[in-house]
C-alpha cells in the first residue's frame, strides 16, 4: 500500500463533529417532492398530490421518507472534510445511502443532528468515508431518523501505514454492497423520466455542488455534462416503490438502502425493478437509454398492503 503523508486515520476517528440544526418549512418539503419527480407525469396523481398540495392546508401535507437524507445538509457546510485528509472536492461521488425511519416527518419542523464517523476505508485509488447522522425533533427530543452516507473520494486513498488496507466500521455489515438481485422476473416495474433540468431543480433542496450544474466542473470530474445527484435518483426509486408496493402510503417504509453504481444524466429515463422478499423490497434502477444499472439496494417495509 502506498503511504500518503499527513493523514492519520486515528486522528480522524477522534474528530468531534459539531451538532447542527436543520429547519424546514412546508415549501421545502414540496420543493423536495417536485425535485424527485412527484406529480411530474400527472399533476393530479392520487398517490402523489399529497406531497405537494392539501385542500385543508399545508400542515396536512405528507413528506417523502427520503427527505430524511437532507437533514444532514447543515452538518457539512464546507464539504466532507476530516482533519488531515486532503482530496479534490470535485472528484467526490456519493457512494451509498442508508436511512432508518422511526416516525413520519411533520410537513415543517426543526431537527437537531448529531453526526459521527461510521466508517473510513482505504481503497487505494479512493478513500471512503461514512457519516452517520441521528436526527431528533428539536421540540420533543424524539429520534426521527438515522442516515448513513458514504462518500467515495477518488484519488484520496493510499494512506494505509501497513500492507493491510486501512478499514474501520462502527457497524457490522456493509448492507448495500451485499444485495443480490434475483434472477426471476420483477414483481413490479416502474418507468419514469427525469427532466433535463432535474438537477437544477433538485439542488434547491440544499446540495449546491457544481458537479450537478456546471459543465466545466463536470468535465474535470470526468463526465460529459453535469450529473444527477445520487439522492435524487434514490428519491425517484423509493417513490416508485411507494407507488407500486406501498399503494401510495409513504409511512410503510421502515428503512432504505442504496448503492450508487453509475452516474445518471438529467433527462434520462429511470426504470425501477422491484422484487418482494417477505417484508423486503429488493430493487434496482436502470437508465433506459444506456441499459445500465445505476442504483441497487433494498427497502424494508412495516407490512404489505392487503391488495398485493
Ligand atoms: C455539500 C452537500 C451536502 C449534502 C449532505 C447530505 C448528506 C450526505 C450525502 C452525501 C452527498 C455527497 C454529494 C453528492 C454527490 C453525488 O450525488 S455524485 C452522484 C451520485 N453518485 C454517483 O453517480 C456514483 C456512481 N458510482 C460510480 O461511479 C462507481 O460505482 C464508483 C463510486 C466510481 C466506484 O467505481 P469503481 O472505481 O469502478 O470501484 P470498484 O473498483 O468497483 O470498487 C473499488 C472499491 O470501492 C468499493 N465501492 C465501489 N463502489 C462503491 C460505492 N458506490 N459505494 C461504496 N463503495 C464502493 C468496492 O466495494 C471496492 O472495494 P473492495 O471490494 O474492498 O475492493
Amino acid at each position: 500500500m502506498a503511504e500518503s503523508s499527513g493523514f492519520d486515520p486515528q486522528l480522524a476517528l477522534s474528530h468531534k463533529f459539531p451538532e447542527t440544526t436543520y429547519t424546514y418549512t412546508e415549501r421545502d418539503s414540496v420543493l423536495y417532492a417536485l425535485g424527485v419527480g412527484a406529480c411530474a407525469r400527472d399533476a393530479v396523481d392520487d398517490d402523489e398530490l399529497k406531497y405537494v398540495y392539501h385542500a385543508n392546508g399545508e400542515q396536512f401535507l405528507q413528506v417523502l421518507p427520503t427527505f430524511a437524507a437532507l437533514f444532514s445538509l447543515a452538518s457539512f457546510p464546507n464539504g466532507f472534510n476530516l482533519p488531515g485528509l486532503e482530496y479534490d472536492q470535485r472528484l467526490l461521488l456519493h457512494g451509498q445511502q442508508y436511512i432508518e425511519l422511526y416516525r413520519p416527518f411533520p410537513s415543517s419542523g426543526c431537527v437537531h443532528n448529531k453526526v459521527s464517523l461510521a466508517g473510513l476505508h482505504d481503497k487505494g485509488k479512493a478513500a471512503i468515508i461514512e457519516y452517520e447522522t441521528k436526527s431528533y425533533e428539536k421540540e420533543s427530543g424524539q429520534l426521527l431518523c438515522m442516515n448513513r452516507s458514504t462518500v467515495f473520494l477518488r484519488g484520496a486513498g493510499g494512506f494505509s501505514k501497513s500492507s493491510q488496507p486501512y478499514s474501520y466500521s462502527n457497524y457490522q455489515t456493509d448492507k448495500a454492497s451485499t444485495v443480490k438481485i434475483p434472477k426471476t422476473h420483477p414483481f413490479a416495474v416502474f418507468e419514469d423520466s427525469t427532466q433535463p433540468s432535474q438537477a437544477l431543480l433538485y439542488r434547491l433542496s440544499g446540495d449546491y455542488n457544481p458537479l450537478h450544474s456546471d459543465p466545466m466542473v463536470a468535465k474535470i470530474a470526468g463526465f460529459s455534462r453535469p450529473i444527477l445527484h445520487g439522492l435524487c435518483t434514490l428519491g425517484f426509486a423509493v417513490r416508485a416503490i411507494i407507488k407500486c408496493i406501498c399503494k401510495g402510503d409513504p409511512n410503510l417504509i421502515k428503512s432504505i438502502t442504496g448503492r450508487f453504481l453509475l452516474h445518471v444524466y438529467p433527462g434520462e429515463t429511470l426504470i425501477t425493478e422491484m422484487w418482494l422478499d417477505d417484508l423486503r423490497v429488493i430493487y434496482q434502477a436502470k437508465v433506459k437509454e444506456r441499459n445500465r444499472t445505476v442504483l441497487s439496494g433494498y427497502v424494508d417495509v412495516h407490512r404489505l398492503t392487503s391488495s398485493l
